[in-house]
């Protein structure tokens, strides 16, 4: 069998890792060669999951829970399509998988991380209405071929209405079969999750068009529609003439958030918030993946640990300080290695690379989140981005005043000297600078104004006793120039920085940012970074 899944499997697999993650439990019954399939297997199956379960398996997602149960309604009520959107690893697919598993409604998934192209997506659906399982007897071959979406939308109507008949069918039955949980109501519910990475593959850009118009292209009162993704609607709609989706926003964790999900499942919770103590702050500054941040403080509490010889006490101010000065060589290494590296989960871009993607990039009140901006790179990729972009704005000459010698944007000290200036000399620098467009820079200048900026991330250790930094150049400046050089090239690639030719002085590359402000700030909100302190303004 090739890459792709094999729907009742991947779906049952995606349920039930769902339910282990959230529950420590698995939701469905082991698939045997001798299982049936029925119309019950389109719903979560396993144990029922009460509300009072499903709220406390998910903590700082109960608003999200209330809105979703809210938007699907009583079971049979119709239902416009939803949008759910939020970055990645934000809980968007396990916390509806398991709404689904609590409301036990009939519902088909495909994820476009696994069915990575139009047949393969189409056909997983299919094989799932279909209750058609690959598997070697039949060649592992899909119950039906579809390719064009025309296909797609007859064999939906087909297939759609035959499970409807059968939910209907059965619910009249329902309370005479007690051996088997039938899902609730007679709506087929289709999620198709990540959606942002049909861009990815969908160079004619119609599939998405043809996706968002499903709904009232089928006209089936029993059928509904929810679309997951890691981007936000602003970079899929652009007056195509259909209903936009109803959104549900899934927002970044706070640290607070994140505290409670990071603690829940520790043995020893007592010696598990000490040891968050020090690190959640700094590393969260640097993201705020639960799933990035469960890997990289799975290892660093094993060496928070090491010292002790019972790790089921709790650690007294002693063995604290002992506990502290022994993990410490760790942290700076595990915080660099976050800062620079890729994003787990990049939206179909290539690992450790920035992609500008198509769509219109529009401005919209949810302005707090990455997701805006609908891709993701390194946090090290926006801040040099950040960098570049200052470098194109602001005069060489301003530099010294923007930054302090310590590197961080000193306000009072900066507006003290402006105010200096002249009013007139100012807007002559500022003139010009708009009529030029953005500058042109040397490398030397845009890592100056790099460590500047990294400089007040103000990720230190600094609980009292705790004396330790992040410093972005991991004590080795060779070190650093290739991180800059390798996280510059993909800036290049992605053309947000274009090489603007070498200066027949100096004989170095110039550069020159090209991305407009609006979208900087939206760079800069992602990191918290507080881009206008550092602008030359008009
Ligand atoms: N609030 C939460 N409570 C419990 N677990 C959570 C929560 N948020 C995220 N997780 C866990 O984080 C992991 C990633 O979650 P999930 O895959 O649902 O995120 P996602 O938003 O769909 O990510 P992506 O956009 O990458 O698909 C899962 O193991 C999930 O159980």
């Amino acid at each position: 069998m090739g890459k792709e899944e094999s729907p009742q499997a991947a779906r049952r697999t995606t349920r039930a890792s769902c339910a282990a993650a959230s529950n420590g439990e698995v939701g469905r019954s082991t698939i045997t060669p001798l299982h049936n399939p029925t119309v019950s297997d389109l719903a979560f199956g396993g144990e029922p999951l009460s509300s009072e379960d499903l709220r406390s398996s998910f903590p700082a997602r109960r608003p999200q829970i209330l809105e979703l149960v809210h938007l699907l309604g009583p079971h049979s009520s119709p239902m416009l399509p939803l949008f759910v959107y939020g970055g990645a690893s934000t809980g968007k697919t396990t916390v509806i998988l398991q709404v689904f598993r609590h409301l036990n409604r009939p519902f088909v998934y495909a994820s476009c991380r696994t069915c990575y192209s139009p047949r393969i997506l189409f056909e997983s659906i299919l094989n799932q209405l279909l209750l058609h399982r690959k598997n070697e007897a039949n060649g592992y071959s899909s119950a039906k071929r579809c390719e064009k979406p025309s296909d797609f939308v007859n064999f939906l109507r087909e297939d759609v209405g035959k499970v409807v008949d059968s939910l209907k069918d059965h619910s009249g039955k329902r309370k005479s079969n007690k051996s088997r949980r039938w899902p609730k109501g007679d709506i087929l519910y289709l999620i198709i999750d990540n959606l942002e990475l049909v861009r990815e593959w969908d160079k004619s850009s119609s599939l998405l068009p043809f996706l968002f118009n499903l709904y009232d292209i089928l006209k089936l009162p029993n059928f509904a529609l929810i679309f997951v993704s890691s981007s936000s609607p602003d970079t899929y709609y652009s007056s195509m003439g259909y209903i936009e989706p109803i959104p549900v926003f899934f927002p970044e964790y706070t640290e607070e958030d994140l505290r409670q999900l990071l603690i829940r499942n520790q043995a020893n919770q007592k010696l598990y918030s000490c040891f968050l103590d020090i690190v959640l702050r700094p590393f969260s500054r640097v993201t705020r993946r639960l799933d990035e941040l469960s890997t990289v403080f799975s290892s660093l509490f094993q060496k928070y640990c090491e010292p002790l010889s019972d790790t089921s006490l709790f650690p007294n101010d002693e063995m604290k300080r002992r506990l502290f000065s022994h993990f410490r060589p760790y942290i700076s290494p595990a915080l660099n290695e976050i800062f620079w590296g890729p994003s787990q989960c990049l939206s179909g871009i290539e690992s450790g690379k920035v992609t500008r993607q198509r769509g219109s990039i529009r401005k919209h009140e949810d302005n707090e989140d990455f997701t805006e901006i609908g891709f993701h790179m390194s946090t090290a990729a926006k801040y040099l981005l950040i960098s570049a972009f200052l470098a194109s704005r602001n005069p060489a000459t301003l530099d010294a005043s923007l930054f302090d010698s310590t590197g961080g944007s000193d306000n009072r000290k900066r507006k003290r000297k402006a105010s200096e200036k002249s009013m007139e000399q100012k807007e002559t620098v500022e003139q010009e600078s708009l009529m030029k467009g953005p500058g042109t820079f040397p490398l030397e200048r845009l890592l100056a104004i790099f460590q500047c900026i990294t400089s007040v991330i103000d990720v230190s250790i600094d609980e009292e006793e705790h004396g330790d930094g992040f410093s972005t150049d991991g004590g080795n400046s060779s070190w650093l120039m290739s991180n800059v050089l390798s996280q510059l090239s993909s800036l290049c690639d992605a053309n947000f920085i274009a090489k603007g030719g070498s200066c027949p002085l100096e004989g170095s590359t110039r550069y020159r940012c090209t991305i407009s402000e609006d979208f900087a700030l939206k760079v800069a909100r992602s990191i918290k970074f507080a881009l206008p302190n550092y602008l030359c303004r008009r």
